[in-house]
């Protein structure tokens, strides 16, 4: 099967840090496919990257067999990648269900600077209402964004980028700053998103990404050193060597 989401000796410089340094693996959809790696490996870089946020030095990006290295950031939803968790994404004195309406109309192409009567369209608000039934954030659709917990907000980010109808899913760090009971409910999120988007998950919740994974690239210096099961990279004496330390070893 094609890969959904291809990277290809993916090489960028800061300075005199390489912080990717020839990365490269592929997506298949449905997969859920997670990149970890040390503090510094370069898993940020990686995925602004992939989301056009960083232009690469050298390598190649393909989404659907596209060529999408060249394209701008904001152009990549609309060829089906979304990234979660982006700054400024969510108006803090909007509801849940506004900034769901907000995010459909942005995908739409209408108007911006409009965005108050936009949330108020019921012709976005019932969609919004489903994106946000697909996070199980349905029974908090009138409550602001400011009175969310941490955990709500990263769900409702998550239907945000659901609501881009992308077939591939970028998700940067869902668990951080999350407590157990909020990361295991955000971990049986994704097992329920699991199949139906190609999702690459870079997360430094081992546990999570056990528990999700179909395969994991591990990434250490910019380059990435292994892909394989969960069973493979737990068992790799390299990425024990590496990272795992005696943890999870
Ligand atoms: N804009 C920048 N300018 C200079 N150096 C940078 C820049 N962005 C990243 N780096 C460097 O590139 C390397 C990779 O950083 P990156 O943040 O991608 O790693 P990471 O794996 O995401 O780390 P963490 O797990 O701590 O989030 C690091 O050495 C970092 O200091």
């Amino acid at each position: 099967m094609n890969p959904q989401l291809s990277v290809q000796a993916l090489e960028k410089t800061f300075g005199a840090v390489k912080a990717t340094n020839g990365a490269s693996f592929d997506i298949a959809p449905g997969e859920l496919h997670a990149i970890i790696g040390p503090n510094g490996a370069g898993k940020s870089t990686l995925i602004a990257q992939i989301a056009g946020e960083i232009r690469p030095d050298k390598g190649r990006i393909f989404l659907n067999g596209q060529d999408i290295t060249d394209v701008p950031a904001h152009q990549r939803p609309r060829l089906g990648l979304a990234r979660a968790f982006q700054v400024s994404q969510l108006y803090p004195e909007f509801t849940l269900l506004e900034n769901v309406a907000v995010a459909i109309a942005a995908r739409d192409g209408q108007t911006f600077g409009l965005w108050k009567p936009m949330a108020s369209d019921q012709s976005l608000l019932a969609p919004a209402a489903d994106y946000l039934a697909r996070v199980g954030l349905e029974a908090r659709g009138h409550a602001q964004v400011s009175a969310l917990s941490h955990g709500e907000r990263r769900q409702l980010e998550i239907a945000l980028a659901l609501a881009q109808e992308a077939s591939v899913l970028l998700l940067d760090e869902p668990m951080a700053g999350m407590g157990a009971q909020e990361s295991a409910r955000m971990t049986q999120l994704l097992l329920e998103l699991k199949g139906r988007y190609a999702i690459l998950l870079v997360e430094h919740d081992m546990d999570a990404v056990f528990a999700l994974a179909d395969r994991i690239t591990v990434l250490v210096y910019g380059q990435t050193i292994l892909t394989g099961s969960v069973e493979q990279v737990r068992n790799d004496p390299h990425v024990r060597a590496a990272y795992l330390g005696e943890e999870h070893a």
